[in-house]
């Protein structure tokens, strides 16, 4: 099993010489990487300690810069420190109440067109 690292750990790595980052629940050591970073050190170094995740997406980064995350990976983000995602996504309740509206819609114009014969 892959080790697991507390993020109060990862916090503690958070200079150029010696730089943790998170990015999808996954920690890298990326002090060596940062020189030869195509997106500068400080880039690195201003997410050094803490959670890049959102920082790496926004970049859009390319499916070799992803592939490149493997050779920093030292170990999975502990997961009592693992935010959990809510198990109703906004998305969901957006397409429930859609397809009740739909529904009750069909249902009016139905009911019309049975009430007008
Ligand atoms: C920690 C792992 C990271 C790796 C392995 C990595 C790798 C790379 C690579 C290979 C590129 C060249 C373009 C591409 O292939 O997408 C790049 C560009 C770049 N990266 Fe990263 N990156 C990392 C983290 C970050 C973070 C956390 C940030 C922002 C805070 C960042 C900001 C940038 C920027 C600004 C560019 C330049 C984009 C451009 O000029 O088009 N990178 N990175």
């Amino acid at each position: 099993m892959s080790k697991e690292i507390r993020l109060a750990t990862v916090n503690e790595h958070n200079k150029a010489t010696d730089l943790w980052v998170v990015i999808n629940n996954k920690v890298y050591d990326v002090t060596k990487f940062r020189l030869e970073h195509p997106g500068g050190e400080d880039s690195l170094v201003d997410v050094a300690g803490r959670d890049a995740t959102k920082d790496f997406i926004d970049v859009g980064h390319s499916s070799e810069a992803r592939e490149m995350l493997k050779k920093y990976y030292i170990g999975e983000l502990a997961a009592a420190d693992i935010k959990q995602k809510s198990p109703i996504s906004c998305r969901q309740v957006a397409l429930a109440l859609g397809a009740a509206f739909i529904g009750i819609t069909l249902v009016y114009v139905i009911r019309r067109g049975v009430a007008r014969n």
